[in-house]
């Protein structure tokens, strides 16, 4: 029986992987650095499912030189790297992962705040450099028990946050696209976003990256904050205005930021935000876990043989092409 001709543009966590190696033709990028985009579209060329990551750009053009493609999938729940018009257009179906990696990205996006607020990291290098001598300590820390957490965008993660919020004694105000129906259960306050960037202490931002999301924090939104204000990014770096988020950490417009994503991503060594005393940064480990990034696979294979097979994927973003 001919395999299936697929295209992957990275590894995927086992067993995943070799679900995918044994009912498929694969051509699979295993470089560090992202497939460059001609041999992308020499590969497409006579592909019928496409794995993607998120540093690939999937768009018309690309679609163009791939006229086999039945499936796309990607172990993610972000998806601003794929333009799901065009895959709708051209009638393939999209799969993402989401769900699967929603309480280890809480864990981590609650667990930059708490690293942050108590300074941490600062007190790990104060001990590790030797400065850990009477009369010497590093700057204090906030308290997060009885403080405001903002939470803009209020959807699965945002919402496990929450929870996580909660136990550690915190209000919960948020800001979403649509106001939800569940506040009492998710123990949550509705603000206009202008209300929550003036009122939370703490601001976590989960939406997903959009056109109207690119930007949102810029110079005017660090403004509104409290000058005492610690800021958390896991959601995607250009939701955030980085000259603008730069400026408002130097100048004291808010305390502290800490980010799980950054814009550029990998942000270069010499970027001044790395300069500045006040911050936090990791890269981009929201989902990384063995336990989570190995189910984040399993649900990519499984959309991926789902639509070589014409079936309905088991997470499917455009389920207009794909019931
Ligand atoms: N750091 C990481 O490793 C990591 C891991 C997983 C997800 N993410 C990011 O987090 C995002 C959210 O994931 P999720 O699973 O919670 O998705 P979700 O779809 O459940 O939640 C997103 C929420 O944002 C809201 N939203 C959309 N546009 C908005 C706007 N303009 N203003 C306010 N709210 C808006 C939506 O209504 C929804 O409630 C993903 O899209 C992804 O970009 C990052
Ligand atoms: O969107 C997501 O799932 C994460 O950012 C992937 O790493």
């Amino acid at each position: 029986m001919t395999k299936y001709k697929v295209v992957m543009t990275n590894r995927l966590m086992e067993p995943a992987l070799q679900n995918i190696l044994a009912n498929c033709e694969v051509k699979l990028w295993e470089k560090a650095e992202p497939i460059p985009r001609e041999q992308l579209i020499e590969w497409l060329k006579d592909a019928h499912g496409l794995i993607a990551s998120g540093n690939v750009r999937v768009d018309e053009e690309l679609l163009q030189h791939a006229p086999e493609l039945k499936v796309i999938a990607q172990a993610a729940v972000g998806y601003d790297n794929i333009d799901i018009a065009a895959c709708t257009k051209r009638g393939i179906p999209f799969g993402n992962t989401p769900g699967v990696l929603v309480e280890t990205t809480a864990e981590l996006t609650f667990g930059l705040l708490l690293c942050a607020a108590r300074r941490l990291h600062e007190a790990w290098n104060f001990v590790k450099g030797g400065h850990w001598v009477p009369g010497n300590n590093i700057s204090f820390g906030m308290d997060l028990t009885g403080k405001t957490l903002g939470v803009v965008g209020m959807g699965q993660i945002g919402v496990a946050v929450a929870r996580r919020a909660r136990a550690f004694g915190m209000n919960i105000i948020y800001h979403n696209r649509n106001r939800r129906s569940d506040e009492p259960q998710i123990g949550a306050v509705y603000r206009s976003f202008t209300e929550l960037l003036t009122e939370a202490d703490c601001i976590i931002v989960l939406t997903p990256l959009a056109a109207e999301t690119r930007g949102l924090f810029g110079r005017k939104e660090f403004a509104l904050m409290k000058k005492t204000a610690y800021f958390v990014n896991a959601s995607r770096g250009a939701v955030v205005d980085t000259p603008a988020l730069l400026e408002a950490l130097e100048t004291g417009k808010i305390a502290y930021a800490a980010l799980d994503v950054t814009d550029p991503e990998p942000l270069p060594g010499n970027h001044p935000l790395l300069k500045l005393p006040n911050i936090l940064i990791a890269p981009h480990i929201g989902s990384a876990t063995v336990e989570t990034r190995t189910a984040m696979a399993v649900l990519t294979a499984d959309n991926l043989l789902a639509g070589l097979a014409g079936k309905p994927l088991p997470a499917c973003v455009n389920r207009s092409v794909n019931y």
